[in-house]
Order: C-alpha cells, then structure tokens, then sequence
C-alpha cells in the first residue's frame, strides 16, 4: 500500500500580520466572513460613448461560513449564483473587494501574490473538464509532476517521479508504469479526471475546490469518480468544497450544503436537514425540480418562476423576492416588479386587448429604475382613471400573485397613478431548525 505524500511544509507559510488575529479552533479550516467579489462592468462602448457607467456585478455578496476540516461542503445553485466565484476566492485564484478568509491564521483575502504562492500547495482547484486541464502534449509522468517542479517539492527526478507513482496509484490508474508515459488523448474522461486528482494531490493539499468535477464526465463513470473523491478525503484527511448544479450528486456526496443565490448563502446547513425538511422557498424549489429516477412518480416540478435576475442589477430586498411563491411585504417590492407583472399579464391577452391595455399606460422605462414608488402616466388620449381602471383589473386577473402583499397603496390624481410598495429588507443568515437560513419567514 503507498504511503501517504508528505503533506507541504507548513513552516514555508509567511508569518500572519500584525493586527490579524491567528487563532482559531482547531476544526475550523477556514473561516469566511462578509466576503465580497465585486466585478466593475465596463459597459457596451456605444454606452461609454454615451458616458454611461458600466456598474457593478457583485458575484460574492456578503458570504460568511465556517470550513470545517474534513468536511464536504456543497455549494449548490443556478448559473450565476457566485459558486465558482466563491470557490475561486478560497484559493485565492481572484481577490475579494472585501470580507476575509481567514485560513492558518492569516487573511487570504488582504494578502499579496508572494505571499499568497507557498500557500496555494495546500489549496487545490479540480475543474469540470479535464481535458482541458491537462496539456495535451504533457504525458502524464510530467503532467502530475508538473506541480512539485514548479514548488521546487522533490529533490531529485526520481523523487518526483516515485511522488508522481504514488498518486497516480492513489486515483487508480494501474499499473502505474502503464500511465506514466500516457499522454491525455490516450485516456478515457474518466481517467483523465484521475489524472487530474492524481495533480491536485501529488503535493499533499489540506483542501480541494472541485468545480463541477464529474458534470462532463459519463453518467457510468461519475458515481466512481465521486466514491474515488470519497476515499482520497479519508486517506488523505482532505476537506472539500464540491460546487455543483446537481443536487442528486450534492446529496450522496456532502456533509453540509450551501445554497447559493445571487451571490449569497441562503440556507446552509447538514445535508440531510436541507434534503429533508428545506426552509428557504429557494432550496424548497430546487428540490421540487430534481427530476425522480423513478418514471412513474409524480413529482410536481415547480422550477422557481421567472430567470434569475440580473446581477448587476440585483432586486431591492430579498434578491429571491420576484420569483418566491412565499414572498410578503418585507420582501421588497418595487418598480420593476410591477413591470414584470403587467407584462405577464399581457401576455395572456389576445392582440386588440393587449393593444388597447397597451396604449391605456404611457411610457413605461421609469419603471426600470429600482424604487419602492411607481408611478404609472396615462397614454396619449386616455385618462388617470383608465390607469388606475387597469391596475384594479391586474389585481383582479391574480388576486394570489405575490406583488399585492407588497403594495402599501395605490393613489390616483389628475396626472397618473402611484403605486407604493412596503420598503423591504434584505435577510441575513440566521438560525432556524438546525440550519441558516436568510428569508423573512423563520
Ligand atoms: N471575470 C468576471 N467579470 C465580470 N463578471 C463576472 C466575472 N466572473 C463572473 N462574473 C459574474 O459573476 C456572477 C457569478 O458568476 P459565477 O461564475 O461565479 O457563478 P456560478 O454560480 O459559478 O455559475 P456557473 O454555474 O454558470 O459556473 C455572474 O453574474 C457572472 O456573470
């Protein structure tokens, strides 16, 4: 049986800051608060021709989490919802606009490149395609080599290459002398992600980020890859953060899972308690939509209403609000919501009514601009009555959607109607059933 690689140096580590605190408990890998990845836009050029900003997307907003050492911790969400951003991070692959990460006493999030360099041995990214992740004109022996050359980690060529035995046979591919000379058009997509394992481990990492490690693999081959994972944890004492879309394989594969949403946590908690008994209407959605492997089951399949928002451009409130069955007064309605709405009701009308709808509003685009106030103006020849008409026969067409609980009051004067919403708040993380959880509900 191979013995376990030699975990790096620790001593090679730079000494923490003064004014950084450096102690932590023992289980706690690293510790995430308030972090912050914010991404400037730099706009379309006909709009900087026109001195429009580009604004701001905040792919990480406000995450706070504890990693414990030893664990899986799922991050599960929609495209765009700040996991590979947040998993990016942890290795300090980009830099946060704020927050920290405190891991072994230090801030990763305020450190320099230099210094950022010794510690990254300990810190691996496995990602979701592998072969374009191994160079394809590297075979294998100096591919899984490649690592403790640039680390300068062995001494002498055939220490590098007993390294590289050693955790080639780890992950699998054996007999070892049969792989090393491989190059990575000689191998299967699953023994390339060995491969890739096989890199990411070769110089004894605490933690392993893995984007999506098997989505691109074979449906036969996936469920080995991942018991594969499973194994190197234990043997090696590894923690992971496994980011996925995929709640079938979170489920089998995660102590804890974090959902994300628009670049938050919002829920967090063991994985049973979130397949179990979901708190947040968001991770209640999501597992509604889990296609059932059995084909006669009548799974309702409620996938979360509507796309997920823009985020540069996130909705005021909770950013789940519009398309939250639960949502209520807090949650932050506003313009654009209104927008959103009259839209879908439009289109359910037949052409002539929607025409004549249609024409009963005049310009719409103020509603564009996130407030808690709309203000709805009369089209050419019709009247602030007609307006205020049309919004009566919205309510009355869905009395159930979730917009009305937001609406304070709607006022009718000579030049239109206003429609003002309940000022919203924003949820943060709180403790509710044995997970966190950010919704107005708990
Ligand atoms: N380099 C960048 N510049 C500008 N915006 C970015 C950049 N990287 C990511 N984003 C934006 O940040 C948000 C989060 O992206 P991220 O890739 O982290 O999400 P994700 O949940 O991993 O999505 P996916 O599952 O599709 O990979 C998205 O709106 C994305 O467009």
């Amino acid at each position: 049986m191979p013995t376990k690689p030699e975990p790096a140096s620790r001593t090679a580590v730079a000494p923490a800051p003064s004014g950084v605190e450096i102690t932590r408990p023992a289980d706690i890998l690293m510790d995430v608060r308030d972090l912050q990845v914010h991404y400037a836009l730099r706009g379309s050029s006909f709009g900087r021709l026109l001195g429009a900003g580009g604004g701001v997307v905040k792919a990480v907003d406000g995450v706070t989490f504890q990693l414990r050492r030893g664990e899986v911790l799922g991050l599960v969400g929609e495209s765009g919802s700040g996991k590979t951003t947040l998993g990016r991070a942890l290795l300090g692959l980009v830099r946060p606009t704020g927050g920290q990460i405190r891991y072994d006493g230090q801030d990763l999030a305020r450190m320099s490149e230099r210094r950022l360099r010794p510690l990254r041995r300990n810190l691996q990214m496995v990602f979701q395609d592998p072969a374009a992740a191994l160079n394809p004109s590297m075979d294998i022996e100096t591919a899984v080599g490649d690592p403790l050359r640039i680390h300068k980690l062995a001494r002498s060529a055939s220490e590098r290459r007993a390294r590289v035995a050693e955790a080639l046979e780890r992950v699998g591919l054996t007999p070892v002398e049969r792989f090393l000379s491989k190059y990575p058009s000689d191998l299967s997509g699953g023994q390339k992600q060995r491969a890739v394992l096989a890199r990411a481990i070769v110089m004894g990492p605490e933690l392993l980020v893995a984007d999506e490690p098997v989505s691109m693999l074979d449906m036969s081959v996936r469920a080995k890859i991942l018991e594969l994972m499973l194994d190197l944890k234990r043997d090696l004492d590894l923690t992971y953060v496994y980011i996925t879309h995929d709640l079938a394989s979170a489920k089998f594969f995660c102590d804890r899972v974090a959902i994300m949403y628009l670049g938050r946590i919002v829920e967090i908690g063991p994985t049973e308690e979130i397949f179990t008994a979901p708190k947040h209407p968001y991770t209640q959605a999501l597992l509604r939509a889990v296609p059932d492997p059995d084909p006669n089951a009548t799974v309702p399949r409620d996938i979360p209403r509507g796309e997920v928002p823009d985020a540069a451009a996130p909705p005021l409130g909770c950013s789940f609000h519009p398309r939250c069955p639960k949502a209520f007064e807090r949650c932050g309605w506003e313009t654009r919501d209104l927008r959103a709405v009259l839209e879908q009701h439009w289109l359910t009308l037949d052409e002539t009514r929607y025409e004549a709808e249609r024409k009963t509003i005049g310009n719409l685009d103020s509603l564009d601009t996130p407030g808690h106030t709309a203000r709805l103006t009369p089209g050419r020849g019709r009247q602030a009555a007609d307006v205020a008409a049309l919004v009566e026969r919205l309510r009355q067409s869905n009395p159930d959607e979730p917009l009305w609980r937001g609406v304070r009051r709607v006022e009718t004067d000579d030049g239109g109607v206003t429609v003002e919403f309940h000022q919203g708040e924003d949820p943060r993380l709180r403790p509710a059933d044995g997970v966190d959880v950010a919704c107005h509900l708990y």
